[in-house]
């Protein structure tokens, strides 16, 4: 016989995503039921639309109440409201005790029912160093919040998939760069990477670089034009390939990304995001800063005169000490924990 039925809700990005495709997978696993609650808008559907580990997949038609103001704002609250009555029924109908959200706005629905629900425990897990608009809001109703920031954390390490332990390795010399932009691509990093390619390519290094989809053409057409071989694609579903033929990261700071790289030992010169809500990517990477495992860089100051000496640097004993960073297995011991209430 299944077992219970578990909501997994939450999404618009790639780095809630994964977090929540992390939670699906563990629970499938152990044999349970599990419903995914996200939005229509967001990546959410391309994700889990037609994932058949899961016992069911909702998709509402919600959008961020935060940014709005006025009539917009009042009308969005209101559409919030109701799809929360829709989450409510799902919770009823499935007879739903536990409820675990990776923050984001299509998240925000099935919370709020949660909250409101009889005998339902709420979970959080956030992922950034600075609490997202809706955890700051929902975060004092959850029986525990897991974040790799938090310091009462139970559990501090972030959901990485195996992969990227079991295929890390230490750097001793850098042959391949990467550039990553993260799920959506950065136009910043791409302009920053077609800056320095040339003189990469002098060097003899290879170039390794996810452009994201609307940057695609661009950024192939000048690799070409100017005889750069480099290995140029919008978004792969193997990321951990591209890691790992790398010895050298140019990267923005998402969450996922971030823990990802450390898992796999990769030294990486970090980007963040600089409208990042609350600047959260620039804290995620300062914190590997302090302790001198990464380099950092604010987007308005990109130097090449501060990227290059960075290649010269001790990559062994950075690419070591990403090994304490983060330990394996986090996505079990949160759902063990999960499980006891
Ligand atoms: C612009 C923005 O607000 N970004 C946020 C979003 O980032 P974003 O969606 O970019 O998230 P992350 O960098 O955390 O994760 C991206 C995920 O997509 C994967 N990937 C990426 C490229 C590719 O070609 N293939 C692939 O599989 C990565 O391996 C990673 O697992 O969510 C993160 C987690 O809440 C936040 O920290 C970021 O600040």
């Amino acid at each position: 016989m299944k077992k219970e039925y578990i909501v997994v809700t939450g999404g618009g990005t790639g780095g809630h995503l994964k977090v929540a495709d992390a939670f699906i997978e563990e629970l499938i696993n152990r044999d349970f039921n599990v419903i995914f609650i996200g939005s229509t808008k967001g990546q959410d559907k391309a994700w889990f639309e037609n994932d058949r580990r899961l016992s069911e997949a909702f998709f509402l038609d919600t959008s961020g109440v935060v940014n709005k103001k006025g009539l917009s704002k009042i009308l969005s609250l209101t559409n919030m409201f109701s799809k929360s009555l829709e989450c409510l029924k799902i919770y009823n109908k499935f007879k739903v005790k536990k409820v675990i959200s990776v923050g984001g706005f299509s998240a925000a629905p099935a919370s709020f029912a949660a909250i409101f629900k009889r005998n339902c425990s709420f979970f959080i897990h956030e992922q950034n160093s600075k609490m997202g608009k809706l955890n700051q809001i929902t975060s004092k109703f959850a029986r525990q919040i897991y974040s790799s920031f938090l310091e009462n954390s139970k559990v501090k390490d972030y959901p990485v998939d195996l992969k990227f332990f079991e295929n890390s390795r230490i750097r001793k010399e850098i042959k391949t760069i990467a550039f990553f932009g993260g799920s959506q691509g950065a136009i910043a990093i791409n302009n920053f990477a077609l800056k320095v390619a040339p003189k990469l390519n002098e060097m003899g290094i290879k170039i390794i670089h996810q452009t994201g989809k609307n940057d695609f053409e661009r950024v192939k057409d000048f690799y070409q034009q100017n005889s750069i071989n480099a290995d140029v694609f919008d978004f792969t579903k193997d990321i951990m390939s591209k890691m790992n033929e790398a010895d050298f990261c140019v990267s923005r700071a998402g969450a996922s990304t971030l823990f990802e790289l450390c898992a796999n030992n990769l030294p990486t010169f970090f980007i963040p995001f600089k409208y990042a809500a609350a600047n959260h990517q620039y804290f995620n990477a300062k914190e590997l800063f302090d302790k001198k495992l990464c380099f950092l860089q604010i987007e308005d100051e990109l130097d090449e005169n501060y990227f290059f000496p960075c290649l010269n640097s001790d990559i062994e004993k950075i690419s070591t000490g990403l090994k304490d960073i983060i330990k394996p297995n986090a996505i079990k011991n949160i759902v063990d924990d999960i499980l006891e209430y």
